[in-house]
């Protein structure tokens, strides 16, 4: 059959490892389409496809295994049907599913030979990471923002983990900027998405993401205030429906408590004052408003155009409420209506409100369409990135098959003059990484005579420092001692080690904290006394080799760096690496190490000024 000829010309003896590859792919959107697609061209023999979402018409673009027939069907199945087509050969399940649920298991992790990450958080990311982790099985991360793409290949006790590197994580901003001093757009559409119209249509505002609430404390009476003005808004919900309801809540957050701030006279001594806005005279203006103008979303809206849209979503949302509230079956919690960028009624709402609020502040306005982007957090998402960082992910893929995990690299995509496809070599895991650092250790100790319950006294407690109350052992055969089995109701206490499959040559996994916080996981390869032939003499009951005296504490999950809402929709990647590498360290260099290279790689050539390098991996690079 000629589609397998040509594998087999371009895969050599790969190929048959790949056509008996068991893989999955987490995630079928912009990247996942394409990886399938990829994936399935390249005879990958079984797939498997998971995905929580439906498919909406914001997907159509990029998503090119999807069809506007589709909308609103599972994306893991059409992904399933439309990839299928491509090549008949391999066996594609899809799942309708989030990664997250428990049949998903680290037991069906552990079936698979590469596991590819297409997702668009941080959450389910992580999530992957640690199960890939758990089963041992290498990961391929990815990702991509606008022109920027990443590709990270990941092996437990190899390489560094997704959690080694710091992630960059959605900014948060403080509360009193939000709803007492704002100097951007950004935080009068935050106002109006997270506040105003949670107040008035959603759930209080303290469940809000993106208001931090760390300075409260300081601003102990200014917070005290701004809980007054909440809950009087609530107060005007109430009043939701009458003719009078557009008034009031214009009345009460553009005139009563902009008085109420300018009355608070120090807030203004380094700060331009707002100006409170007058119902009566704005209304009488926008009874001119051209409303067919309003259409255009790339438009300004002036204070009267801001208003009328302000007004009119008002009802129309309250409207929507009022019928929900109808509709709703007694017993259940009231309705809310939630935020939704793509929905026009919300839309409108929040561009008119964060417009007229960024007027009384004396902040540029912004159009509709901007602030679609940044209360969405939008980032155009462009479908030749995700081709390609699917297709690097390919490429990765053959290496970590061939068990080439020398040559297996981070690859980072960006928009360039220079060079398009960097390169950098994979990182050994953080020894204090929160979630892939291990310690390893051999423990030489008599397996017939040792109770569990003098290993982890004598061994744990005693020799390590774990406290008695924090620790776990755990082997394949399951878990044999934790925190919550106190040491007088364990059972298994009195059986020897033998007894619990704790026997040469052996793994044990400790896992627990120390008196100064939780260390990294442990694990201990077992000898047998009696049968290690090097066992040292000693007068311990056990040895440790090597011999040590305590376990590393691990850090938090780093997630120090934060971005600006507006410009992260979660895709989340690693930042590339800004400590200086050696020349032999990196792929990146210039000069004679660079040139050394490429003539290794052999394959130059050379046009004036531009430079075209295909590596030993395939890629072309283009400098
Ligand atoms: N926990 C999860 N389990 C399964 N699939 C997930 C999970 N989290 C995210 N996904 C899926 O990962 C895919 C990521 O694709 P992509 O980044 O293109 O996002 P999108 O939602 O399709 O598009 P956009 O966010 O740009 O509108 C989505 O299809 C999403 O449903
Ligand atoms: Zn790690």
């Amino acid at each position: 059959m000629p589609r397998e000829r040509f594998l087999k010309q371009s895969l050599g003896s790969q190929f048959a490892n790949i056509k008996q590859a068991r893989i999955l792919v987490v995630g079928a959107g912009g990247i996942g389409c394409e990886l399938l697609k990829n994936l399935v061209c390249t005879g990958f023999g079984e797939i498997h496809v998971v995905d929580l979402d439906t498919i909406d018409l914001s997907n159509l673009n990029r998503q090119f295994l999807f069809r506007h027939a589709h909308i609103k069907k599972s994306k893991a199945l059409v992904a399933r049907e439309a990839a299928s087509k491509f090549n008949p050969n391999v066996k594609i399940e899809a799942h309708h599913a989030n990664i997250k649920d428990p049949q998903f298991n680290v037991d069906w992790f552990r079936e698979f030979v590469i596991v590819f990450n297409a997702l668009d958080n941080l959450d389910a990311r992580r999530h992957v990471n640690r199960m890939c982790l758990a089963a041992d099985v290498p990961l391929i991360e990815s990702g991509t923002t606008g022109f920027n793409g990443q590709v990270q290949p990941i092996r437990k006790r190899l390489t560094e983990c997704y959690d080694c590197a710091p992630k960059e994580t959605p900014k948060s901003f403080p509360v009193c900027t939000i709803r007492s001093t704002p100097s951007q757009a950004i935080h009068c559409i935050v106002w109006a998405k997270s506040y105003l119209f949670n107040e008035l249509f959603g759930i209080s505002e303290d469940e809000a993401a993106d208001l931090d609430h760390t300075s409260d404390e300081n601003n102990k009476e200014e917070i005290a205030e701004l809980k007054k003005e909440a809950a009087a808004l609530k107060e005007i919900r109430a009043s939701m429906g009458s003719t009078e309801f557009p008034q009031k809540v214009f009345d009460k957050v553009f005139t009563q408590d902009i008085n109420r701030l300018l009355g608070m006279e120090d807030m203004w001594r380094t700060r331009k004052p707002p100006t409170a806005l007058d119902f009566d005279a704005v209304n009488v203006g926008a009874a001119n408003v051209d409303r067919e103008s309003l259409a255009d979303d790339q438009k300004n809206w002036s204070l009267e155009e801001n208003f009328a849209v302000f007004s009119d979503s008002l009802i129309r949302l309250s409207d929507r409420l009022d019928k929900l509230r109808a509709d709703q079956e007694t017993g259940n919690a009231p309705p809310i209506l939630t935020f939704d960028k793509d929905d026009r009624d919300t839309l409108d709402f929040v561009a008119a409100a964060a417009n007229l609020r960024s007027i009384t502040f004396g902040i540029e306005t912004k159009s509709e369409f901007d602030i679609k982007q940044m209360a969405g957090n939008i980032i155009p998402a462009i479908a030749t990135t995700n081709a390609t960082t699917a297709a690097l992910c390919v490429l990765q893929a053959f290496k970590i098959m061939r068990g080439d995990w020398a040559k297996a690299k981070m690859v980072f995509l960006t928009k360039s003059t220079e060079r398009v496809i960097n390169k950098e070599s994979l990182r050994p895991p953080r020894p204090d990484c929160g979630v892939c650092a291990t310690a390893y250790a051999r423990l030489v100790i008599n397996t017939d005579k040792t109770t569990l319950e003098s290993f982890v006294k004598e061994v744990l407690v005693r020799k390590l420092g774990y406290r008695e109350d924090e620790v776990e052992v755990s082997n394949s055969a399951g878990v044999w001692y934790d925190p919550d089995m106190a040491m007088d109701d364990n059972d298994n206490l009195e059986k020897s080690l033998n007894d619990i499959n704790i026997v040469n040559n052996s793994t044990v996994i400790i896992r627990g904290e120390g008196e100064e916080g939780e260390r990294v996981n442990l694990e201990l390869s077992i000898s047998n006394m009696d049968l290690a032939q090097s066992a040292p003499a000693t007068t311990e009951p056990f040895t440790l080799i090597p011999d040590l005296q305590t376990i590393p504490k691990k850090t938090a999950a780093p997630t120090a760096i934060t971005t600006d809402a507006a410009s992260s929709n979660g895709h989340n990647l690693p930042t590339r690496s800004s400590t200086k590498r050696t020349a032999a360290d990196a792929d990146l260099d210039t000069g004679e190490a660079e040139a050394e290279q490429i003539a290794k790689r052999g394959k130059v050539a050379e046009e004036k000024k531009s430079t075209i390098v295909v590596d030993d991996d395939g890629a072309i690079m283009l400098d």
